[in-house]
């Protein structure tokens, strides 16, 4: 029996919370598979737990990589990885995340046998014809052009032009072993702009952190030489695509959250709510106040891994943070946005701006349309279903200013879809949000997070 929908709960006040977010997703999977593929063994600590975490660590393990927590939480793990030769004869459960469908085949390939990848039934629908058809120009072979598939190598690598259009995955997915195919790979992209690039930026620092030389000096093309992957200690920083929610909270009760152990610098794009956020009204600075411990938000989990106790930081990990500050005055302004690099945060500047009190245009984000659901589709269906006015335009979205009412909100297993939910009930009484336990996917702990930062706990 399904479970009942969610009663997302309607601030009645301005909400004043200190929100701490576990590890991001992104930094998460990378270091993880970087860690199995490296010279010797290894450290990822405040790594993410959550649906796509460990289909990731799931993969490795298939793939013969021991992984052992040193330490662990409801939120966070610290990870001791001890690579081993890569298996073959496994079978890889890539869920609906994108970090394991187009990050672990490349990996898979250098195995000594098959192996077979499957996923959710959508993801079976995700874009993966670029990737796979350059693997096989690098060498190995592979018996469909999307899931479900079976690869077998080895890939000798050497140059391959392909359209990362479709998601910059297919980038980062053969940047991350390529040093280990035998001549590197060099990467062409032709075709429309890739989308995401500080995702890729995010690829390139972890590899150069860990010793790989990458050029990235000619415009979309990466060249990576073959060579050892060092193995390192690093510390994942929080996941910044997580906080927009939380801090959509704020601009649309008029009230103020903080988010601590924000990285003064990070190629997360999460970094770009500063900016959006300003845009559609909200005041937004950093402190280096502690948090008031009374009002703090955390995963629920004694033992958590506060930054405060981790190893020193990596190139990826934070060397500098402050708190993050983000302050609403209930009045909500529309945004004309590209959001292009970052379109994982669109579904939250959807939802603010379906509460805007001038119209929005998002724009540059066709590429949704392969994410965990046609975000676009479902963003405008689900507003509209509450008396919203959305329109779809071939590559975002326009959303003009109309009174909402209750009804259900559908996630279609997306995570980001069902958090928007959340951010739309906080003004609108009665959206019930169908699935919100797809929010595992990368924050598992969503709704008690949630309720804390509502102080109803
Ligand atoms: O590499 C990554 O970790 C990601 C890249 C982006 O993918 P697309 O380029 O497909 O949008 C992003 O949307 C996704 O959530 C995570
Ligand atoms: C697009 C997303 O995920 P994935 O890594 O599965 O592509 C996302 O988290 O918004």
């Amino acid at each position: 029996m399904p479970a009942p929908h969610w009663p997302a709960p309607t601030a009645t006040t301005p909400v004043t919370a200190t929100v701490t977010l576990p590890g991001s997703k992104s930094v998460t999977n990378r270091a993880l598979l970087l860690a199995a593929l490296a010279d010797g063994p290894g450290v990822v600590r405040q790594a993410l737990r959550s649906r796509d975490a460990d289909l990731m660590v799931a993969a490795l393990r298939a793939l013969g990589t021991t992984l052992e927590p040193m330490r662990e939480s409801a939120a966070s793990v610290d990870w001791r990885v001890t690579p081993g030769p890569i298996r073959g004869g496994a079978h890889i459960d890539a869920g609906l995340a994108g970090t394991v469908m187009r990050f672990v085949p490349p990996m898979a390939a250098l195995a000594d046998g098959p192996v077979s990848f499957d996923g959710d039934p959508h993801a079976r629908k995700r874009p993966m014809g670029p990737i796979l058809d350059a693997l096989r120009s690098l060498g190995a072979r592979i018996d469909n052009d999307a899931l479900p598939f079976t690869i077998s190598g080895p890939p000798v690598g050497g140059e391959v032009t392909l359209d990362a259009s479709g998601s910059s995955q297919f980038v980062s997915g053969l940047l991350l072993t390529a040093a280990r195919f035998e001549k590197g790979v060099t990467i062409r992209h032709v075709g429309p702009p890739v989308p995401s690039q500080p995702h890729i930026e995010m690829t390139v620092e972890m590899l150069r952190a860990a010793g790989v030389a990458v050029d990235d000096g000619e415009p979309e093309v990466w060249r990576v030489a073959p060579g050892p992957i060092a193995a390192r200690d690093l510390t994942v920083e929080p996941d910044l695509s997580n906080a927009a929610p939380f801090l959509a909270a704020a601009l649309v009760t008029g009230g103020t959250v903080t988010i601590p152990a924000w990285p003064a610098r990070t190629t997360q794009p999460g970094d770009a709510l500063r900016g959006l956020l300003t845009a559609m009204g909200a005041t937004v600075t950093r402190s280096s106040a502690a948090a008031t411990p009374s009002e703090s938000v955390s995963p629920a989990d004694s033992k958590a891994v506060s930054p405060a106790d981790s190893e020193p930081a990596s190139l990826v990990a934070s060397e500098a943070v402050s708190d993050l500050v983000v302050t609403g005055t209930g009045e909500i302004t529309g945004i004309d946005a590209d959001l292009h690099e970052v379109g994982e945060l669109t579904p939250t500047i959807a939802a603010i701006a379906a509460l805007a009190s001038t119209p929005s245009r998002i724009r540059g984000v066709s590429h949704l349309r392969g994410h965990e659901t046609d975000r676009l589709a479902a963003l405008a269906t689900e507003i509209n279903r509450l008396g919203g006015d959305v329109e779809e335009t071939d590559d975002g979205l326009l959303i003009r200013p109309r009174p909402l009412h209750g009804g259900t909100f559908h996630s279609y297993d997306d995570h980001r879809m069902a958090t928007a939910g959340a951010v739309i009930g906080l003004a609108v009484p009665g959206v019930e949000v169908e699935n919100i336990a797809t929010t595992a996917k990368t924050l598992p702990e969503f709704v008690q997070m949630w309720a804390a930062m509502l102080g109803s706990r």
